[in-house]
Order: structure tokens, then sequence, then C-alpha cells
């Protein structure tokens, strides 16, 4: 197969091995219907050969139907060797990530797009751009590392989490680096220690645990291999199709409240309105304290995270039963 230029961006990829975003045309038949990473986020989908957009594809893949997927964790929690093998394909360089990155997969005939954004404390800064827009969060962490290493991990999911358009969407917690780790140390002393459950509950969302080992030394074939993994692949493709419509409306209510909030802080600065016209009124009067009192009450609510009544159940699936070792 030579090179086959992606309609999107120009990008060409001429690496025969490296199969993993060419898929069948509906139109042609053909075997250039072709994307790449660096435009996957702006859904584009044409055929390079017969230059036609498709709404779907021969193989029944809806691209209104397309997965956004956010793939966390701190440096060197081993993203980029999670989505290199997600996507089949091998792993070039060893640098860091710097900035994001979008793989395209397709599993269970369904489109999706992972992101995945660099983990050191200038990339933490940007990740909360990316929470209005997605699905679900597939999030890492180093089983091998240090107690306190852990520990910052956890804080830094907590903090995901808490965040107003993430909490309530479901999380595939990965444990990376399973192959460097003794028997000592097992996942319900990790649950139990950083009380993953609890936080689950806490924020509504499901997550979703699992292992992964992805040795530099292991070949091609081993790496498919790594089952633990793609059980919670199959788990969160199954909980996002299965909550398509929900998760949509979540995303959709999300962003326009995001824009509501824009709009309102660009009024603010602008001074066209005013949020402290309360204080115009006399110390005592009853509009003053009605106002102290919805304040007061709001405040109440926010912090202690109540969800309302039609919001779906909060659940928590315990761990898959495979061990590592
Ligand atoms: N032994 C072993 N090594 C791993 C595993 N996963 C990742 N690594 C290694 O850990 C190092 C860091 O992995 P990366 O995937 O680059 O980490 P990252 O999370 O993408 O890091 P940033 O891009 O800096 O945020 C690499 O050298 C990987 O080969 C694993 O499961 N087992
Ligand atoms: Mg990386």
């Amino acid at each position: 197969m030579g090179i086959t230029l992606c309609k999107g961006c120009g990008y060409g990829n001429n690496n025969d091995d490296d199969t993993r975003n060419k898929c069948w045309c509906c139109c042609c038949y053909c075997y250039y219907y072709y994307y790449c990473c660096c435009c996957s986020w702006c859904s584009c989908w044409c055929c390079s050969s017969c230059n036609n957009n498709h709404p779907q594809n021969s193989v029944g893949l809806d691209p209104a139907k397309k997965m956004r997927i956010l793939l966390l964790g701190l440096a060197g929690s081993g993203k980029t060797e999670i989505a290199h093998q997600l996507i089949k394909a091998k792993r070039h360089d060893y640098q860091t990530t710097n900035g994001a990155h979008s793989y395209n997969i397709i599993h269970i005939d369904t489109m999706c797009s992972l992101t995945e954004i660099g983990g050191n404390e200038d990339m933490q800064k940007i990740w909360h751009h990316y929470y209005v827009s997605t699905m679900a969060l597939i999030y890492c962490f180093d089983m091998s590392a240090t107690y306190k290493e852990l520990k910052r991990s956890f804080c830094m999911l907590n903090k995901i989490l808490k965040n107003c358009y993430m909490s309530g969407k479901p999380v595939l917690l990965v444990a990376t680096k399973s192959d460097l780790v003794d028997e000592s140390i097992q996942w319900y002393d990790i649950e139990n220690t950083f009380q993953v459950e609890a936080m689950a509950r806490t924020y509504g969302s499901t997550i979703k645990l699992c292992y992964s080992n992805v040795n530099t030394e292991m070949t091609r074939v081993e790496r498919n291999f790594n089952l633990n993994l793609m059980a919670g692949i199959d788990w969160l493709f199954k909980y996002l199709l299965d909550n398509f419509s929900i998760i949509q409306m979540r995303l959709n209510c999300d962003r326009n409240m995001q824009n509501w909030e824009l709009q309102r802080d660009k009024l603010i600065a602008e001074g066209k309105i005013n949020l402290c016209k309360y204080q115009r009124f006399p110390k005592l009067s009853s509009r003053q304290k009605i106002w102290r009192y919805t304040h007061k009450h709001l405040k109440r609510r926010s912090s202690s995270l109540i969800r309302p009544h039609t919001a779906p159940t909060a659940s928590f699936v315990r761990t898959l039963s495979t061990s590592p070792h």
C-alpha cells in the first residue's frame, strides 16, 4: 500500500504495517477510506478516492455516534503506551507527550476519538479545556510508584471528578506497569487506601478498575493479549453505547451552560450586569434576608454535591476478576 493522504489535513502515512486508520469506503469499496489522528477531533470523514462524505460506511459505523474519550494521568503513567496498544500500532518515539494527541479507534463497530494530553504540570493546566466535550475518562496511574506518587495521582483524579463537567461521567481506571509490582501490592490495598468506592459515590461516576502491562520487550502478539485492559475497554464502550443518548444530552447541556457562563462573565466584565445589586437594599430588609438565605442555601447545596433526583443512579463496578499475577 502506497502513501495515502488524509483529506482533512493532507498528512500522509506510508507505513504498510500500520493499518490503524484505514477502512472500507461504502461507495466505491476501495481501501482508501482514510482519516488520521490529527483531524479526528473535527470529525473529518471523507473518502480520499471518491471524494464523498459518508453518513455511514460499509461496516455500519455511524459518524454521528462517534465517541470522545479523554486519556489522562500523571507524567510517565503509561498513557501513550496504552493509546498505541488500542490502535494496534508500534510505538516509535518514547518522548513525553507535549500538548494533546488524538487517536482514532474502531471498537465494537463504533468510532472513537481517544485524546491523550501530556501529564506534566504545564499540561495539567490545559486538561480542563477538554472536559466539556468528553464522554468518558480513561485515567492511568503507575502501580509500581511510591505511596506519595500514588497519593498525588488519586488526588488529581479526585480533582478531575470534582469538576462539574466531569462528575457523573464513566471512568476506566487503569493500573499500568503491573508487571513491575510484586504480589505484595493488590488492588484492594489501593482501592481501600485511596477510597475509590467513596469517590465513585460522591461524584456519581461509575468507575471500573483494570490492569495493563505493556512491557516494552513484549512482541506485538503479546501486546494484543493484554486481556484485562481490553475487557475494561469493552466495558467502557458498552456503557457508552447503552447510555449514548443520555450522555449526548448531558454534553449539550454542559456546552450550553459553558456558553452561558462565558456570556455572563463577559457582561460582568463590560459592566452591563451587576451581581451586587442586593447591596442597594438596607441591611435588615426582607429582600436582603431572602438573598442571604438563598445564597447560603445554594452554597450548602454545591458543597455537599446533592444530585438531582432525575439523575441516573450511581453504581460502582468492582475490579475485574483477573489479577496481574
Ligand atoms: N514495564 C512497563 N513499562 C511501561 C508500561 N507502560 C508504560 N511503560 C513505560 O513507561 C514509560 C512512560 O510511558 P508513557 O506511555 O510515555 O507515559 P505517558 O503517560 O504518556 O507520559 P507523558 O506523555 O509524559 O504524560 C515508557 O518508557 C514506557 O515504555 C508497562 O505496563 N510496563
Ligand atoms: Mg505520553
